[in-house]
C-alpha cells in the first residue's frame, strides 16, 4: 500500500482524502490542520489521524475533544508521498520539509510551476510523472482545459486555442469571499494566467485566455474556440468526447443548461458530496463550423476535477501503473466515476 499523506485537509485535501482511502493500493496515514473545526471533525469521524502544523496548539483540539497525533514532521515522516493542499502561496514553503525527510510530494494549482518543476495531468503527461520526486497537479480550470485540449490536438491537431473561463467567486463554504454583486474582470489584463499553465502541460499549444469572477460558488463555466489544423465534424467530436472517461457530455434531453441544474444533476446521482469529477461538455454547444473551427461550453466543479488527477499523480509517482489508462481505470472504479452521458 502506498502510505499517502494530507498536508492541509481543506476543500481539496478532504476530497482528496476520501478519493485515496477508496483505493485499492493507497491508505491514508495522516491529514493536517492548523486550527480545530468543522474539518477537524469531519477528519475524526473518517478515522484519519490528524496532525497539526503547530504542535504548541495541541491543547485547543483536545479541548475540543479532537485527538492530535502529533506534529505535521511526524506525519510526513510516516508517508511515502504527501499531498500539499494548504492555501495557493503556503505549499511552496513546506517543501522544505519534504526534502529533509526525503519524501515525495505533490502540491495544487495554488502554487507555482516552480515549486515542483513539473506540472501534472493524467491524459497528457502520467507516463513524465513515473519516479518523480516532485509534482504539482494543474488548478481546475487548468486541468479541464487540458483534458479536452489535448483529446482534440491528438485527433485533428490545434492551430490555435481561445477561452474564456467565467470563475466561481469562492468555494460554497467560503463565506467570506466575493464578488456580492459585480462581474469582476480577473485578471483585467489578457492573457490571464491559464493559458500559459496549459502550456506547463502541454508546452506546444498555442493559446490565449481571458478570465471574470463572478457571484456563484457551484462551478465555473468555459467557452473555448479551437481553431483545428485538419478538418473535423460534430460528429467525430462528440465521439471522441464519449470515449475520454473524465469527459462528460450533457445531452438536451437532461434539459440541463445551467451549472446549478449540473450540481443538482450530480448530487441526485448521489456522487460524493454531488463532485462531478469529469469536464460538463454541453453537447448542443459543440459546433463545427467551416470544418476546422470548434466551438463548446464546458462546465468544471472546481472542487472535484483534480482530486481524480491527484490519485493518478500519486500511483504514478510512486511507480506503481506504468500506462495512464490502467490507473485512471482504477482510479475511477473506486471513487465511482462513470462520465455523465
Ligand atoms: N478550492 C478550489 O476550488 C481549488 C483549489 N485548488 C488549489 O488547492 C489548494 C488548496 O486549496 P483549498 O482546498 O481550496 O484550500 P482550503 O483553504 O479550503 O484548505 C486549506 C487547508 O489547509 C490548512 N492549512 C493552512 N495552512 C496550513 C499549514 N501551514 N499546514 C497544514 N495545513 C494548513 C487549512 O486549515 C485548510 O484546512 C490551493 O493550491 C488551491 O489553489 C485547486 C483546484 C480547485
Ligand atoms: O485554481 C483555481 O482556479 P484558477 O485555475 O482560475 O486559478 C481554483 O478554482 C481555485 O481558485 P481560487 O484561487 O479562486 O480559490
Amino acid at each position: 500500500m502506498i502510505k499517502v499523506a494530507v498536508n492541509g485537509y481543506g476543500t481539496i485535501g478532504k476530497r482528496v482524502a476520501d478519493a485515496v482511502a477508496a483505493q485499492p493500493d493507497m491508505e491514508i496515514i495522516g491529514v493536517s490542520k492548523t486550527k480545530p473545526g468543522a474539518e477537524a471533525f469531519v477528519a475524526k469521524q473518517r478515522g484519519y489521524p490528524l496532525y497539526i502544523a503547530d504542535i504548541t496548539k495541541k491543547e485547543n483540539f483536545e479541548k475540543a475533544g479532537i485527538q492530535v497525533a502529533g506534529s505535521v514532521a511526524d506525519m510526513i515522516q510516516k508517508a511515502d508521498i504527501i499531498v500539499d493542499a494548504t492555501p495557493g502561496g503556503v505549499g511552496e514553503g513546506n517543501r522544505v520539509l519534504y526534502e529533509k525527510y526525503g519524501k515525495k510530494a505533490i502540491w495544487q494549482g495554488g502554487e507555482d510551476h516552480e515549486v515542483a518543476g513539473f506540472s501534472f495531468n493524467s491524459s497528457c503527461n502520467y507516463t513524465e510523472a513515473i519516479g518523480k520526486q516532485f509534482a504539482r497537479v494543474v488548478s481546475c480550470n487548468t486541468t479541464g482545459l487540458c483534458r479536452i485540449i489535448n483529446l482534440i490536438d491528438s485527433a485533428f491537431g490545434v492551430k490555435k486555442v481561445r477561452a474564456t473561463m467565467v470563475r466561481r467567486g469562492g468555494d460554497p463554504g467560503d463565506v467570506k469571499r466575493g464578488p456580492i454583486d459585480a462581474i469582476v474582470l480577473n485578471p483585467v489584463t489578457i492573457p490571464s494566467h491559464h493559458g500559459p499553465d496549459v502550456q506547463s502541460v502541454l508546452p506546444n499549444i498555442n493559446i490565449v485566455t481571458s478570465a471574470m469572477i463572478v457571484p456563484t460558488t457551484l462551478m465555473h463555466m468555459h467557452f473555448l474556440n479551437m481553431e483545428l489544423k485538419n478538418p473535423a465534424t460534430k460528429e467525430q467530436v462528440i465521439e471522441l468526447i464519449k470515449a475520454h472517461s473524465r469527459l462528460g457530455l450533457i445531452e438536451k434531453s437532461t434539459g440541463i443548461t445551467s451549472t446549478a441544474e449540473l450540481k443538482e444533476y450530480a448530487c441526485d446521482l448521489l456522487r460524493p458530496r454531488g463532485d462531478l469529477w469529469e469536464n460538463g461538455i454541453f453537447k448542443e454547444s459543440i459546433s463545427v463550423l467551416e470544418g476546422t473551427d470548434l466551438y463548446l461550453f464546458q462546465a468544471i466543479h472546481q472542487e472535484a476535477d483534480v482530486v481524480v488527477e491527484t490519485v493518478d499523480c500519486i500511483r504514478a509517482m510512486a511507480g506503481r501503473c506504468q500506462t495512464a489508462s490502467e490507473s485512471i481505470a482504477i482510479t475511477n472504479k473506486a471513487v465511482g466515476l462513470t462520465a455523465i452521458r
